[in-house]
């Protein structure tokens, strides 16, 4: 039996240094990467490689709460679980398309671990910031947080994803935009910000502000 080459969180150095900086892992989801295919030396008749597809990195940031985690289920097509079950370290999926394969990780949002984050902000293509859009205590944090990211790498496309807009409680999108200090940002940087409410609608894409979330993505990564 060949030795699994992947543990968890081991994809590359980066993710693998950082994982054993946190000490545990979640691994979530889909893909590949979660299984421990037999290595060519095994196989008798070598097959011809299948040509790799190309990895596009999608960092997910937001406080404790906002959605991550559910966010990466429902995209791999998975409910969302019951509660907040935090993650204490980072999270992540492989979602293949046609062109590439993209690579969504999620770093916990609790404080001891939003320290991490500004370590991967240069390492990746896009940011998706996500808000609880009910938290109005604690949009100021979401606010600092967010800034000091786009501080970090100035043409970083990012995506402010206001979610929870299900909650009567929920604060408008234009609040949300002022609140979060958007309409300040560089005109010629990308920031995007989309109303979802992604755990209501279950998996897959039933929310359409998961599909317009999604769509972007695709968009900004080709
Ligand atoms: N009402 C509502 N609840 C949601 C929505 N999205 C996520 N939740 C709930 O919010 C809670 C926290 O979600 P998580 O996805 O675990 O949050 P997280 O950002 O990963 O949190 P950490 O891992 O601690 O950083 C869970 O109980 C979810 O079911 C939504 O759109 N609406
Ligand atoms: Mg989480």
């Amino acid at each position: 039996m060949p030795a699994c080459p992947l543990t968890g969180g081991e994809r590359d150095g980066r993710f693998g240094v950082f994982g054993l900086l946190l000490g545990r892992v979640q691994r979530e989801g889909a893909g590949r990467n979660l299984t421990c295919a037999p290595q060519p030396e095994d196989e008798e008749d070598e097959e011809p490689a299948l040509e790799e597809l190309e990895q596009r990195e999608v960092l997910v940031l937001g406080l404790d709460g906002s959605g991550k985690s559910t966010f990466l289920r429902v995209l791999s097509g998975k409910p969302p679980l019951e509660g907040h079950i935090p993650t204490w370290g980072f999270n992540s999926v492989r979602l293949p398309t046609k062109d590439f394969e993209v690579d969504l990780l999620e770093i916990g949002g609790s404080q001891n671990l939003r320290f991490y984050w500004k370590e991967f902000v240069n390492e990746v293509d896009v940011l998706v910031f996500l808000v609880d859009s009910a938290d109005r205590l604690r949009l100021p944090w979401a606010r600092q947080e967010l800034h000091k990211l786009l501080d970090k790498d100035p043409d970083l496309p990012v995506v402010v994803v206001a979610n929870k807009q299900d909650l009567s409680e929920a604060m408008s999108m234009v609040e949300l935009q002022q609140e979060l200090g958007l309409q300040a940002v560089d005109s010629q940087r990308e920031v995007f910000l989309l109303a979802a409410s992604i755990a209501p609608a279950g998996p897959g894409f039933e929310d359409p502000g998961t599909v317009h979330i999604w769509r972007l993505l695709l968009e900004l990564l080709s």
